[in-house]
Formats: C-alpha cells, structure tokens, sequence
C-alpha cells in the first residue's frame, strides 16, 4: 500500500514536472471527450422521439446540428488528445530518465551492481521509468471511462434503476477478478526478471565482438543459443500460463456480460410494447446498457491495467528513493591535500557474509611521498585492498584514513577527486582517443594540450598521432562517432592490448594534481621494452607523490620505498626490497623464482593426475 502511494505520487511528481499547462489541456480534453458519448446517446433519443411523434422539421433541426458538432468533436478529440498524451508521455519518460540515473549516482560503491536482485530491480525499474508515459495516458484514459460510465449510470438509472443495479453489481466481480490477474501479472513479470536477464546476457553473447573469438574457436555458438533459447522458453512457459488464466477469467466475464445486455434488451422490448417506455427510451437504454457494460469492462481492464503498471513502476519509485548504499557522513570533513598519509587500521574484509574473508586484519602505512608495493600470488587480496582506499566498499572491521580522518566521514567525491588510478580491468570505451583519455579528467575534454602531454607522458601520443584522425580517431569499430559528410566514412580503429594499457595509464597522468597514485598491475600487458620504459615514466611521475603499486612484475616493484607482502588476509611481509631478501621469505621466494625464469626456466612442477586424490 505504502509502495503503491509513493509509486502514484511519484508518477504525479512527474507530470508534474512534465509541464502544468500540457497536463490542465490534458485534463479539459479528458472531462469533455468523456461526456461526449452520453451526449450522442440522449440527442439520438431526442431524435428518435420526434420522428416517431412525427414532430415539425423545425424541432429536429437542434438536435439534429448538435449531433453533427459532438459527431466531429468525436472524431477529432482522440486525435489531440493523442498528441497531447503522446507529447506529455515524452516529456515525462525523459524526465524519468534523468531522475533515475541522477539516483543511481548516490550508489557510491560497488556492491549493488554485484548484487543480482539489484540487478533485476534495475533493469525493471528501467522499463518502469520509460513505462512512466503509458501509466499517465492510462490514468487519463481510466479517468475518462470513468466520467463517461457516470453518464451512462445515471441514464439507465432514469430508464430502469433495478437495470442499472444490476449491470453494476455484475461489474464487481469483474473488478476483483481484473485486479488480481494484474497483481499476478505483475509478479510473474518480477519472477521471470532474472531468467530475462540470463536470455539477455546468452544474446549479447552472441552479438558481442568481445566474446566472437572464443565463441568461433570453440564453437560455443549451438551451446548459447540453446542456452539462450531454453531462457526464453521457461519465461514463455511463464507468460503462457498467465495468458491462459486471463483467457478462462475475461471469457467467463464477457459471457456474463453479455447474457445482461440480452436480458435487459428482452426486458425494454416487453415494456416498449406495453407502453411503458417510448422507442427512443428503448434506443436510449440499448446504447446506455452498451456504453455501461463497455464503461465499466473499460473501468475494470484500466484499473487493472494502471495498478499492474503501478507495481511494476514501483521499482522504480524503489530505486528513485532507496538511500545510498554505503553510510555518508551528514557533515563530511574535507578531504584537503594529502599531508601525513593515508592509513589501514586492522582492516577486515569479506565481499558478503556468506563468503570467505579476504583480508583479516590489514595494517599498513603509506607516508605522504612514499611508494608502497603490494604483492601477493593470485587472490591474495591486492586489488581489493585498492578498491577498499577508493571506498568502493567499507571495511567489516577496522578503518581506513586519509590524513587520519576516517575515509567514512569524507564525501566520497571528494576522496576521488584526490585519486588517480589505473585498474587492472580498466575500461575501454567505445570514444574517439581524445574522449578515451580526457575520461580522466573531463575538465580536459577541450585542452587537446593536456591531453597530449598525459598521452605523451604515457608513451601512447605517436601512436594515436598516426591514426587516421589522430586524437579524433574513434577507437571502436561498433560505432560510427562523427558524421562529417564531406569526409569519407569515418573508420574506426581498435588499439593493441598494451596500447590501451597506456591509454588507460593517461587517464591517470591526466590528474597529475592528484595526491595519490593506485596503480593495480599497469604494465601486464606489455611488452619488455614497453614495460621498462612505463616503469621509468611512472617511477618519474610517482617521485614525490604517495602511491600504492601492485604487481606480479617484482623487478617494477623493487625501487619502492616499502613492499608489502599479502598471504592468508594480512601482511606476511613488510620491508625494502633487500629487507626482504634478506629476509627470505616468500617475497625472496617469488623473486628468486621470477628471475631464475629469465636466466632459465624452471623445473617443471610435478602433478598429481590422480582423480581419486
Ligand atoms: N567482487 C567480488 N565479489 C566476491 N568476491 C570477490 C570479488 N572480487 C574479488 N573477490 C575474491 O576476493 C579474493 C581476492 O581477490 P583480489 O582480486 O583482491 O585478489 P588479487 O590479489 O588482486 O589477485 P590477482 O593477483 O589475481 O589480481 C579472491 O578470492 C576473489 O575471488
């Protein structure tokens, strides 16, 4: 209930904001195209009588123009009332659009878009959003049924009351029956939400340029489409069973509709010849016993129509007006210029409850100017100490501080437009090479200066120069950027993997007034020369900056001022690089290992292929 009100206030919200005026033409049209058909029905009876009365000429002329002017005013109304539905409609969806993606920027972390039930709420709320249109013309449309079935109400009323009372009684089980299949309806459209986004995910799949290599090696296309297939067969199997409940349900109620219109035609016949009613009396209830049963099937099939698109709009009031996900202080301190360092207090951390921990007990220190490494062998926990000092997600237990203020009680914003990362999974996106870098810092967007030099200080800038429009190039072939007729068709490109590496790298050079570095394995995907020279630029452009640097590569990580070693959640190890050997630990270990495989590889490990062990 407390959903429905805050999903009806919502929408009224909306159009609202979609213009006040468009909405009061909206309403006007409605009150006058409902009174329309009753007009027809009473003028046709005036009619009626006056031919049967053989009344004067003179008499019928009113009614008979009247009839004319509503005729036109009917056939003319729907088509503005169209435009002007349609053209609120547009406004509203937009409206919506906006208002859901500005809510989705209060998800600060990551942890929703991890979860599959956000998930589904997020693509239902989607479609709720864009729904927004047609929920304002039903309402409309369900309040112009309305105004018009109290007309015809009230002229049965005055024919025969006990005709009236019963079309209207007959009314009220269709109205339950209707409300129900929508609230059914709607919750088979919210159980089959995850199969529909499983068929989606089997099709992009399929079409994705990402995926086309291993689908073609490994000839998974069959696999997927039957994957995809057997999706949509169990969300048809769903929709099928819904379609035939609604068949057995209006059948019954159409039958019993118009077993009433039968009985009451029979019924105004007798009365007619007994001369009880005149024969426009009989016209008169035959188009009001219509226009009522019509009326009111129109009144039952919007209600249920509006409250199933009610519900389903109701995800995405949900996600309008859910909190953010992570706490945020009321007052945040500022998160001023990076002075002592940044901070971890015993930091537990597990991805949810029911998963193991990652980290149990982190401490570490990284002093303003200084350069920690982190490493560890796969799943040790490296990337998610770094997505823990972005405040992707809070610690279970313990804290994180930035000059000693929690990071809990800094507004996350803030804390960002102090960072500059590089992530292992960064992003590619489908922009021209300017876009691709100035993402870094969108205040660069139109300095093509900045932009080169953090190209530049990423080794990336020749490369994208002798592309076919420089920084212009769109680097995707999925999408054609710019249609600059006079030119030949633009052509995309697409960038190695190293290349975009660096690409991502002058994202981060971008914010060069950032005051710490993350750098989660920048250079895996380059070459040896290439690797080299990144680890200078960046040991150049870290000098004097406090950052965290992950990697495999222990001969880029042995110039930092402190390597951490993480093993079982904690950190194992801590200490310069000849600390460490010295130490010889597990970081000697991995060390020893690494650069023994240049000089010659390793000794093959033994396997046990036993399947019994
Ligand atoms: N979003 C997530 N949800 C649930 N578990 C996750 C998530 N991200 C990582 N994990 C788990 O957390 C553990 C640590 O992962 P993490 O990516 O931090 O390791 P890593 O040290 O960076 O590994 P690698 O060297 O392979 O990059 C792994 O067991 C991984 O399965």
């Amino acid at each position: 209930m407390e959903s429905t009100r805050r999903s009806v206030a919502e929408a009224a919200g909306l159009v609202w904001h979609a213009g006040r005026v468009r909405a009061a033409g909206l309403i006007l049209l409605t009150l006058v195209q409902s009174g329309l058909p009753v007009t027809v029905a009473w003028l046709t009876k005036f009619v009626i009588d006056a031919l049967v009365a053989r009344a004067p000429l003179s008499e019928l002329i009113v009614p008979l123009v009247s009839l004319v002017a509503v005729g036109v005013a009917v056939a003319a109304l729907p088509q503005v009332a169209l435009y002007l539905g349609n053209e609120m409609g547009r406004q509203v969806s937009l409206h919506a659009l906006d208002r859901l993606y500005v809510a989705m920027e209060r998800f600060v972390g990551l942890a929703p878009f991890e979860t599959p039930a956000f998930l589904d709420r997020l693509r239902l709320a989607a479609q709720g959003g864009s729904m927004a249109r047609s929920l304002v013309t039903s309402a409309f449309e369900l309040a112009r049924t309305a105004l018009t079935l109290a007309g015809f109400v009230a002229s049965v009323v005055l024919i025969s009351p006990a005709m009236a009372g019963v079309v209207l009684v007959a009314g009220i089980p269709a109205l339950i029956a209707q409300v129900a299949l929508a609230r059914r309806r709607a919750r088979m459209i919210w159980d089959i939400a995850p199969v529909q986004r499983r068929e989606l995910f089997y099709t992009h799949l399929l079409g994705s340029v990402a995926a086309a290599k291993e689908v073609r090696l490994f000839g998974l296309g069959p696999f997927l489409r039957r994957r995809m297939l057997n999706e949509r067969g169990i969300s048809q199997d769903a929709e099928r069973a819904m379609d035939r409940r609604d068949l057995s349900v209006q059948s019954g109620l159409e039958l019993l509709g118009a077993l009433i219109a039968g009985g009451g035609l029979v019924w105004a016949v007798i009365a007619a010849g007994a001369g009880t009613l005149t024969v426009g009396d009989v016209s008169m209830f035959i188009a009001a016993v219509a226009g009522l049963q019509g009326g009111l099937a129109g009144l039952v099939n919007g209600i249920a129509r509006t409250h199933q698109q009610l519900l389903l709009f109701s995800h995405y009031a949900d996600i309008v007006h859910s909190p953010p996900d992570l706490p945020l202080a009321a007052e945040p301190a500022p998160a001023g210029p990076l002075r002592t360092g940044v901070e971890l207090r015993d930091v537990w951390f597990r991805y949810a409850d029911d998963l193991p921990w990652v980290l149990r007990g982190v401490t570490l220190t990284i002093p303003y100017g200084q350069a920690l490494a982190v490493v560890g062998l796969n799943g040790a926990g490296k990337s998610t100490l770094a997505k823990l000092l972005c405040r992707f997600y809070d610690p279970v237990q313990g804290s994180i501080h930035w000059d000693g203020v929690d990071l809990r009680d800094l507004d996350p914003a803030d804390l960002r437009a102090r960072l500059g990362a590089v992530f292992q999974d960064h992003m590619t996106y489908d922009f021209s090479a300017r876009d691709n870098i100035a993402v870094g810092d969108l205040s660069a967007i139109d300095d093509l200066d900045r932009i080169r030099t953090a190209a530049v200080n990423a080794g990336v800038d020749e490369a994208i120069s002798e592309l076919p429009d420089g920084y212009d190039t769109a680097l995707t072939r999925m999408f054609v950027l710019s249609l600059k007729p006079a030119k030949r068709p633009p052509t995309g490109v697409t960038l190695s993997g190293g290349q975009w590496q660096r690409v991502a790298l002058a994202r981060a050079f971008l914010r060069d007034h950032a005051d710490f570095m993350i750098l989660d394995e920048p250079s895996s995907g380059l070459d040896p020369a290439a690797e080299h020279d990144v680890h200078l630029r960046m040991r150049r452009y870290r000098a004097d900056r406090t950052s965290l640097l992950i990697s495999h590569r222990l001969n880029a990580v042995r110039a930092a001022d402190v390597i951490a070693v993480l093993e079982d959640g904690v950190v194992a190890e801590l200490g310069g690089h000849d600390e460490l050997m010295a130490a010889d630990g597990l970081y000697a270990h991995m060390f020893r290992l690494q650069a023994s495989g240049y000089h010659h590889p390793p000794p093959l490990p033994t396997l046990d292929l036993d399947p019994g062990t």
